[in-house]
């Protein structure tokens, strides 16, 4: 057995992930060993109650409720806490103190990533968080490293699996939000409070992360734009298979040409979108993530598979702890954050995308070209126009279902088109309005 040099590895948090995380690195040991070119080893694991039940057994000689302590005596931190405190004091304590450090806090990252990379620069120490998006997707390497030469002009992902879950379902049974919804909290998917997941926050995180290592340029979670699922219907996900669409919570990360100041910036967006079904995100399914990335040489690519799960995410961190470890035997600078660009991040009014715009409207002559008008009025170019059979209203007055779909067309036009429709004399109701991405 080569007689390796140690590396004092502290964990904070025993959850989920975190159990997996310890159990690897007490399994492995001698595997990892080989492969880092040091041993690792599990000093300690901060919890918050180490008499807690957890669903790996975790040695009670390494638990310990005083994590400062703990990260005091350590090469490397892995931070698997969740939340923004204690979790970026702790993060902060441990660069300082030049450990390096695996996160998967996206919350984290997404509101404090600046401080903490800064921090991590000033000390030449490391900072890694495969885990913070797509679970054990490497996705984070793929833009930090491998697509560090070429230009990436859009990402679209799928990267909240309970809300992909719950899509899926409303598409593939027929199920309504509500229905789809408490299948996946019985499934313990999702949360008693699903808020985090159904209104879009963690998939905004998730979206701010992939823009700022895209595009080279500090994007909070604060400058995405946001809209969850919870106003997606049954009839919306019909509509969508009807024309051969299905509708996918997307975060949109994309390059663009300011319109008013011809000034490059990037547009960061997360809201339920129809997506063609020949589109390959269209086939992600479940609580399944997938990234589909557009770069100016690669072209097209695809990284998909579980983005969720104590035991897949812990390869993520494991597959930092390993490449971060190797660096820490060797040596030198590890990866600073690329901020160079520092591009603005342009409001959602700037963006330009297709839309699916569901109207009731009065059944007489004359409507459609009134309609046509409105959306001439604002230069809103329409593509196709579907009208189903006219019904009779409660009221007597004959009505008719419109569906109109957009070429390419500013945020601002729309919404000021849809208000005009809204308030017109022959509009009963607009039924949906819905974005078309990916086409
Ligand atoms: N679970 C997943 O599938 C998944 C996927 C990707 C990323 N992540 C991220 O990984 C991190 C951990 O997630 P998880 O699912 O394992 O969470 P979890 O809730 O299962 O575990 C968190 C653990 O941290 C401990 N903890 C929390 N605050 C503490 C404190 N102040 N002091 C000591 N211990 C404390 C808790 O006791 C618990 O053991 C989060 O940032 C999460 O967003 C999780
Ligand atoms: N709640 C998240 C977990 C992974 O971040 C999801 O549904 O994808
Ligand atoms: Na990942």
């Amino acid at each position: 057995m080569i007689a390796y040099r140690s590396l004092r590895v502290a964990l904070l948090g025993g959850g989920s992930v975190g159990a997996q995380v310890a159990r690897s690195l007490l399994e492995d040991r001698d595997e990892l060993a080989h492969r880092v070119g040091a041993s690792l080893d599990l000093i300690g694991i901060a919890v918050r109650d180490v008499d807690a039940k957890r669903s790996v057994d975790l040695p009670r000689e390494l638990l310990t409720t005083d994590a400062e302590r703990l990260i005091l005596g350590a090469d490397v931190v892995i931070e698997l806490m969740g939340g923004i405190e204690p979790a970026r004091t702790y993060i902060l304590q441990a660069l300082n103190s030049g450990a390096d450090v695996v996160t998967g806090n996206k919350a984290l990252l997404a509101t404090h990533g600046p401080e903490l990379f800064a921090a991590a620069e000033q000390v030449g120490a490391q900072l890694y968080y495969e885990a913070a998006v797509g679970g054990a997707i490497p996705i984070i390497r793929p833009l930090r490293e491998s697509l560090a030469g070429d230009r990436v002009k859009r990402i679209l992902g799928i990267v909240n699996g309970t809300t992909n879950y719950i899509l899926d379902r409303m598409d593939t049974q027929g199920d309504s939000l509500e229905d789809a919804l408490a299948t996946a909290q019985e499934l313990g998917l999702a949360e008693a409070n699903p808020s985090a997941d159904v209104d879009g926050y963690d998939a905004a995180q998730k979206a701010a992360i992939l823009a700022s290592l895209a595009f080279h340029t500090e994007v909070s979670v604060d400058d995405v734009h946001r809209e969850g699922i919870t106003a997606v219907t049954a009839a919306q996900i019909a509509s969508a298979a009807h024309s051969g669409h299905v509708v996918k919570l997307l975060a949109i990360c994309e390059r663009l040409i300011d319109p008013d100041s011809g000034v490059e910036g990037v547009s960061v967006r997360v809201y339920p979108a129809m997506v063609p079904r020949s589109h390959p995100l269209a086939a992600v399914h479940g609580a399944n993530n997938a990234v589909f990335v557009e770069a100016e040489a690669a072209g097209a690519l695809m990284f998909y598979g579980a983005g969720a799960g104590g035991v897949e995410t812990s390869s993520a961190v494991l597959g930092d702890l390993v490449s971060l470890a190797r660096r820490h035997v060797v040596g030198g600078p590890g990866l600073t954050e690329s901020k160079h660009a520092g591009l603005p991040v342009l409001e959602i009014g700037k963006a330009t995308t297709r839309y699916a715009v569901t109207l009731d409207v009065i059944d007489e002559p004359g409507v459609l070209a009134t309609i046509a008008g409105v959306f001439a009025e604002h230069g809103v170019s329409v593509e196709t126009v579907e009208q189903s059979v006219a019904t009779a209203t409660p009221g007597g007055e004959s009505t008719a279902i419109l569906v109109i779909g957009t070429h390419g067309a500013r945020e601002a036009a729309l919404a000021a088109t849809v208000a005009d429709l809204a308030a017109n004399r022959v509009v009963a109701r607009v039924a949906s309005v819905l974005r078309v991405e990916g086409a």
